[in-house]
């Protein structure tokens, strides 16, 4: 079957607005929607939205969400198009951790910690700033805090679940409502040498019995969306340890305060928050 991708070249500012704008409409249908940088000095970015089927429908949708004369649809060759595309993707440097393709495993250095993350069908190749922002934060938290049950929700392609596996070999359960982004999430710990740390499980929030085996977690790091994760602050606040740590992202800077307010309703309280290219990544505790 074609695949075919709907894209919007335009500056940085603009692009970021249209992701977060699409992002929250689009997520929950499944279509995989991306943010890459095209040209560093000038600050041009691209928006893209893939789809198997059904292109034409899905590009009123967008426009009715962005206006019209923006997106352009492109009929990609076949499948491995998106794996040679994202050959071009440059690898990140986040906390102490190197996110990079398999083509760049070269391009390691001797203090950081390799991620590779082929980039395909899930989010979470180190180039957005919410995962930017919970690496770093990951970082900070596994080697002050010592946590020795960790939960990874909405893991996508579980970069944050390697990430700290990588850092401490404790048990991590990476979890996410989207059956694919399980799948690539369960291969990608295999390729990273962490799957004996890492469980997954397709679950929509907490509607799993996996919990029940798993909880309580000493560290919880969630990046969906300001939305869900305000939904999911009772859940997500009684599944946490006493003393345990909460890093939330996903979140844009305007909706920083709300989301501390849902938490803060739940006894939490706001310790440190990063602004990573306008989304912020939140720590509680
Ligand atoms: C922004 S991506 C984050 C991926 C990765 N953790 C990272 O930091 O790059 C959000 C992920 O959360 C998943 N998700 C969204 N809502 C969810 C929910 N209610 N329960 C579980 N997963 C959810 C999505 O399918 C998606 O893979």
């Amino acid at each position: 079957m074609s695949q075919f991708r709907l894209c919007y070249v335009t500056e940085k500012v603009e692009a970021e607005q249209i992701y977060a704008r699409l992002e929250p409409v689009f997520e929950d249908d499944g279509y995989p929607i991306a943010i890459t940088e095209v040209d560093e000095d000038k600050e041009i970015f691209e928006v893209s939205l893939y789809i198997e089927d059904g292109a034409e429908d899905l590009l009123k949708r967008v426009e009715a969400v962005v206006g019209t004369g923006k997106f352009q649809i492109e009929e990609l060759p076949d499948i491995d198009w998106v794996l040679h595309s994202l050959e071009g993707l440059k690898p990140v440097r986040a906390g102490r951790f190197f996110v990079h393709g398999s083509h760049d495993r070269d391009k390691l250095g001797a203090d950081d910690i390799s991620i590779e993350i082929d980039a395909g069908l899930a989010f979470g190749t180190g180039h957005h700033g919410t995962t930017a922002g919970c690496l770093e934060m990951i970082t900070e938290l596994v080697e002050k805090e010592h946590p020795t049950n960790a939960l990874d929700l909405g893991t996508g392609s579980a970069v944050l679940a390697i990430a700290i596996a990588k850092l401490a070999p404790i048990e991590v359960l990476a979890t996410d409502n989207d059956p694919i982004a399980v799948t690539v999430a369960a291969e990608n710990t295999v390729k990273n040498g962490v799957a004996e740390h890492v469980t997954t499980a397709t679950a929509e929030g907490f509607d799993h019995a996996i919990f029940r085996s798993h909880t309580p977690f000493d560290l919880i790091v969630a990046n969906i969306l300001a939305r869900p994760l305000m939904d999911l602050a009772p859940a997500l606040s009684s599944h946490k340890a006493e003393g345990g740590s909460i890093i939330l992202s996903g979140i844009l800077e305007s909706q920083h305060d709300a989301v501390v307010e849902a938490y803060e309703a739940q006894g939490l309280k706001r310790q440190n928050t990063l602004h990573r290219e306008g989304w912020v990544t939140i720590h509680l505790k």
